[in-house]
């Protein structure tokens, strides 16, 4: 398309649907768009760091190296809508509209929620953190991980991480939030739907997403790239964050409290990916050995799932194991050394592969809240499309193809002992 066609079409776009962007129109659609396969890797692009888009603005300035060179000098929002009218060919109308929907949700919690402690929601990393566990990141060794960690059962490792003052922080930035939610009458969406008396927030939807963004990338992925090569641990690259709460009583329902307004969000209750399958096994079915009494037994959609508790004072709430599975084989066995119970201790983690199925016991007195960050790997998601026989992360798809070898070496030896005879 020529720059003429270009902003012909910018000057005949309607209103902007880009969710109350001032000053951008958005371009018809035009499925002749290209970009160039050769990047122009002397120019120097625009900053779209103010934009809020579905993109992450990133993209916008690395895909603008690729325009077609007439394009270069163009203005940004013709830039950006050449761009992004590209991108939006690769998203399904399903998604498009939930993140369209996600984004001006965000967007009125954004504008109108006071923070109560505004210093948590930027990184500080000595203030998070414990001295042991930053000395252990900056060191970024699988010595100076192990020296601090545990690996009770098989991939699975637990270590001291989070300051009390911080936990309690945040702890009080959640009351603070779900009590302003109540005053505003606002429906908030729920981190997910696995227990009836499960009650929590989502962190990214108030405002922590860039602080849980470098969370992730900056003490998160330096562990799983060592500990979770085969997850996509060293290509994390988007996360979902929230807060569980349990053993809260609250007389009134929150979020159910008779909407102002409703922003209904498909597919939030477990805020799946778009276009993904969430794993969710609410009923807690799993055959085999799994007699115990327990509630939500479920894999995370995550590759690489940190668990970290904030608090406060409590009895129960035990989280437990039942090993790694791929899909197909979601609901096999568990093996004895995959069985693994632990007790949450405020402040610290436990980081553990989203697949490795688990479930929590009851809370069953005071009140426990946990951090949890859902860590992505896009490359590991896209790799997985291609991959469908056999996962080595899988411990069954393990186990069968150990069992397919074994009886392959049986068979070649009677085939042997036969021809010898
Ligand atoms: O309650 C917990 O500590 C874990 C909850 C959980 O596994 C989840 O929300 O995915
Ligand atoms: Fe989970």
């Amino acid at each position: 398309m020529s720059s003429q066609n270009q902003n012909r079409s910018l000057e005949q776009a309607g209103p902007s649907g880009s969710g109350g962007q001032v000053g951008v129109r958005v371009v018809n659609w035009s499925g002749s768009d290209r970009l160039c396969i050769s990047p122009k890797r002397d120019h120097k692009p625009e900053n779209y760091d103010d934009l809020q888009f579905e993109f992450n603005p990133n993209i916008f300035a690395s895909l603008e190296h690729y325009l077609p060179p007439h394009m270069l000098n163009l203005s940004r929002d013709v830039k950006l809508h050449y761009i992004r009218n590209i991108l939006l060919r690769y998203l399904p109308e399903n998604d498009r509209i939930w993140i369209q929907k996600l984004r001006e949700y965000r967007l009125k919690i954004i504008l109108n929620y006071p923070p109560l402690h505004k210093e948590i929601f930027t990184m500080d990393a000595e203030s998070f953190f414990v001295p042991s566990f930053l000395r252990a990141i900056k060191e970024n060794t699988e010595a100076s991980f192990r020296s601090i960690m545990a690996e009770p059962c098989k991939g699975v490792y637990t270590f001291e991480m989070l300051q009390p003052q911080f936990c309690k922080k945040l702890m009080s930035e959640v009351d603070h939030f779900e009590r302003w939610v109540h005053g505003t009458k606002l429906r908030i969406m729920r981190p997910n739907a696995m227990n009836k008396n499960k009650h929590g927030v989502i962190l990214d939807d108030f405002a922590f997403e860039a602080m849980l963004d470098r969370f992730m990338c900056d003490f998160i992925q330096p562990i799983s790239r060592v500990f979770y090569p085969e997850l996509g641990g060293s290509s994390l690259d988007s996360h979902h964050g929230f807060v569980v709460e349990y053993g809260i009583n609250k007389d009134v329902e929150l979020g159910d409290a008779g909407s102002s307004i409703t922003i209904k969000v498909s597919g939030s209750q477990n805020r799946s990916r778009p276009g993904s399958n969430s794993n969710i096994n609410q009923s807690g079915q799993n055959k085999g050995n799994s007699s115990v009494a327990f509630s939500g037994l479920h894999e995370d959609e995550a590759e690489v799932t940190l668990n970290v508790c904030l608090g406060k004072e409590f009895s129960g709430g035990d989280l437990f194991f039942q090993g790694v599975r791929c899909d197909a084989h979601v609901t096999t066995n568990t093996q004895p050394e995959e069985a693994f119970n632990y007790s949450h201790v405020p402040g610290h983690a436990i980081l553990h592969p989203g697949r490795n199925r688990h479930g929590t016991r009851p809370t069953t007195s005071g009140n426990r809240m946990n951090l949890i960050l859902w860590c992505r790997s896009s490359a590991f998601i896209e790799l997985k499309r291609y991959q469908r026989d056999f996962y080595s992360w899988c411990a069954e798809c393990r186990r069968k193809k150990a069992e397919r070898v074994r009886l392959s070496v049986v068979a070649a030896k009677q085939e042997l002992l036969k021809s010898e005879i």
